[in-house]
C-alpha cells in the first residue's frame, strides 16, 4: 500500500575531486561523525541553503589525501544517513569514452558498471542478509531537476550514460579504454560504485553529476588523461557545479510524498534471513542505516 507520508528532503552533497566546499551555505558547521563502519573521510559540513537542511562530504576529504580504493564507503553513506540526509549529490570527475562528451560536459549518468574488485560493498553480512534491486542504481526526480537547472544555467549536459567504474588508483590502459568504449560505456571513475549500492541499502535517493575532465586515453587528437589536465578542467567545472548545486537543492528541499517505491523502499522484501536466524548483534550494528525496517 502506497503510504502518503510527507518528507522534509535534507540533500547530501558528495563532492569528488576540486570539491572540497561548497559556498552559499548559512551557520555552517564542520562535524565529525562516527559509525559502527568507523569514520567517513572527513568531518560533515552542515548548514542551509534557502531555508533547506545540507550535509556536504568531500569524498577524499580536505586536500584529497584519500584514494578511491580507501574510501571508506560504508561510513560516508552511513554517516550522511545518520545526518538525516534523504537524497545524495554525487558530484565526480570523470573520463570521456564518447566523442560527444567533450571536457566540460556535465553527463547526468543512469547506469553503472562496476568492474571494483577490492571494495566492501555491503552494510548486510553474515547474520543479516538482504539483496536490493539495483536495476535503476539513480532517481529520475533528482535528474529531473539537475537537468532543468543545468538547462537554465546555460551548462552543457547530457541527460543517460553509463559510468564504468574502475578499481584505480592507476588510470586505464589503451586497451581498457578500448573495450570500455566497445560496451557503449559513457564516462569512466573510480568512485561512484560502492557508493551508488550502499546509498540503495540505505534507502537513499541517488544521482550522479559527472563531470568530464578528459578523454581517457583513447583518443587519437588528445594526450592520455593526467591529474594536471584533470584539475586544470575541473577547477573550471567546479564553477558550475556550485552554481547548479545552488539552484538544484532549493527545488529539491521542498517537502514532498514519500516515494512508495525505489531507493526510499528498498529494504522492503529484502531482508531474506528469518528473524529468528538473525544475529542480534549484526541486527543491532544495522539499525544504524536502517532502523525503519529493523
Ligand atoms: C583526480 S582524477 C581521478 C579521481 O577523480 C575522480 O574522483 P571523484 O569521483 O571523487 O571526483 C576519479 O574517480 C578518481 O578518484
Ligand atoms: N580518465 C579517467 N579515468 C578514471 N577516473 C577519472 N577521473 C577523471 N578522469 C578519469
Amino acid at each position: 500500500m502506497a503510504e502518503n507520508k510527507m518528507v522534509k528532503p535534507v540533500i547530501g552533497v558528495i563532492g569528488g575531486s576540486g570539491l572540497y566546499e561548497i559556498d552559499g551555505l548559512k551557520d555552517r558547521q564542520w562535524r565529525r561523525c562516527e559509525t559502527p563502519w568507523g569514520e567517513p573521510s572527513d568531518e560533515l559540513l552542515f548548514g542551509t541553503l534557502d531555508g533547506v537542511s545540507c550535509v556536504f562530504l568531500p569524498r577524499h576529504g580536505r586536500g584529497h589525501p584519500i584514494p578511491p580504493s580507501e574510501l571508506n564507503f560504508r561510513a560516508n553513506i552511513a554517516a550522511l544517513k545518520k545526518a538525516g540526509v534523504t537524497d545524495i549529490l554525487s558530484l565526480s570527475a570523470v573520463g570521456s569514452l564518447k566523442e560527444e562528451l567533450e571536457p566540460g560536459r556535465f553527463v547526468l549518468v543512469d547506469q553503472f558498471i562496476d568492474l571494483c574488485q577490492n571494495r566492501k560493498r555491503s552494510f548486510f553480512e553474515k547474520g543479516c542478509v538482504a539483496h536490493v534491486g539495483m536495476a535503476d542504481p539513480v532517481s529520475h526526480r533528482l535528474l529531473d531537476v539537475l537537468e532543468k537547472e543545468a538547462h537554465d544555467l546555460s551548462i552543457p549536459l547530457k541527460r543517460g550514460g553509463t559510468y564504468v567504474v574502475i578499481e584505480g588508483p592507476q588510470f586505464s590502459t589503451r586497451a581498457e579504454s578500448e573495450l570500455y568504449r566497445s560496451w557503449g560505456c559513457s564516462v569512466i571513475g573510480m568512485t561512484n560504485m560502492p557508493e551508488a549500492r550502499l546509498a540503495r541499502e540505505a534507502e537513499m535517493n541517488y544521482a550522479t553529476v559527472a563531470m568530464v575532465t578528459d578523454y581517457d586515453c583513447w583518443h587519437d587528437e588528445h594526450e592520455a588523461v593526467t591529474v594536471e589536465a584533470v584539475i586544470k578542467i575541473m577547477q573550471k567545472n567546479a564553477d558550475h557545479a556550485r552554481a547548479l548545486i545552488k539552484a538544484a537543492i532549493p527545488v529539491l528541499g521542498q517537502e514532498r510524498e514519500l516515494c512508495s517505491s525505489g531507493a526510499e523502499r528498498a529494504l522492503d522484501n529484502a531482508i531474506i534471513t528469518a528473524p529468528q536466524a538473525r544475529d542480534e548483534k549484526v541486527v543491532e550494528t544495522l539499525k544504524f542505516i536502517a532502523d525503519r525496517v529493523l
